[in-house]
């Protein structure tokens, strides 16, 4: 019975997806940021390199992409240091996905920029998304592409589902959690306005794309993520991340 229902809404969205992304008329690129060293993580390998159920963190966020029906090309930003490492996986592991790899760089904000400098087209669509959200639900990245085609960005967020407080001093104030959304990747963006955001100069508070975006005069739009699409970050991250791909894995035989 849940076979069915899942297959059913597999079925829908498959129905929905083809009418939706047949009228995308802009090439869509994914950027993988890979370049990071993942230190909360206290790993001997940075942790888009971990295996997790059979395969390194970072060819299961690779795959998804490559399943979106907006057949984006995959741009990858690794450290020049781990390029011999990921070549040697990739045989390993019999990967044949197609991606370029380009060098990551000191931050987030510069291995973005790396990769985006290697894309020429004015008139694309690029999603960038963590190597280490392997879990992201191939509705959200469609929808992403989707989304920035008519808005110019889109953002996966999600509501907190825990009550917020704030930090005032000594004194903590309760926040309206309506109002508040946690940011996820992928950050997908109009090209041209992707590519003018990334030609200011870094500054700290550029943890992400939308901050990026939006410091160059942009609105940013949310559409919404989902809390299944965890960023691997502390170890035990990676038993969370393990228990949903095995949940998948019996949802699909
Ligand atoms: N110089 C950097 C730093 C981060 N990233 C990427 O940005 C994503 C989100 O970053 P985060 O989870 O913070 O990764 P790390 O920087 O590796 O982790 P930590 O902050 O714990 O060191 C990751 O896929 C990471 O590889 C990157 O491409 N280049
Ligand atoms: C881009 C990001 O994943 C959105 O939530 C996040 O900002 C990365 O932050 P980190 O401090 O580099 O983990």
């Amino acid at each position: 019975m849940l076979k069915q229902v899942q297959h059913d809404r597999n079925t829908r969205y498959m129905l929905n997806l083809t009418s939706k992304i047949s009228h995308l008329k802009s090439n869509t690129y994914a950027i993988i940021v890979a370049g990071g060293s993942g230190s909360r993580m206290q790993s001997a390998l940075p942790k888009q390199f971990i295996e997790l159920c059979g395969e390194p963190v970072m060819m299961h966020t690779i795959r998804v992409f490559h399943q979106s029906k907006t057949s984006p090309q995959i741009i990858l930003a690794l450290n020049p240091g781990y390029h011999d490492l990921w070549k040697e996986l990739c045989h390993k592991y019999n990967f044949k996905i197609p991606h370029t790899v380009v060098a990551g760089g000191q931050t987030r904000f510069h291995s973005v920029k790396n990769a985006v400098d290697s894309i020429t087209e004015d008139n694309a669509l690029i999603a960038v998304h963590d190597a280490v959200r392997p879990l992201t639900p191939l509705s959200v990245i469609d929808e992403s592409y989707e989304q920035a085609a008519k808005n110019g960005s889109a953002v996966a967020a999600v509501k907190s589902r825990d009550s917020v407080r704030q930090l005032n001093g000594e004194l903590t104030s309760c926040l309206d959690r309506e109002n508040i959304y946690l940011v996820q990747t992928p950050q997908t963006f109009q090209s041209a306005l992707l590519k003018k955001a990334y030609e200011q100069g870094y500054v700290e508070s550029f943890t992400d794309d939308a901050s990026v975006v939006e410091r160059s005069g942009v609105k940013i739009h949310l559409i919404e993520g989902s809390h299944s699409n965890i960023k691997i970050t502390f170890p035990e991250d990676m038993a969370i991340a393990e228990a949903v791909l095995n949940k998948k894995a019996i949802s699909n035989s």
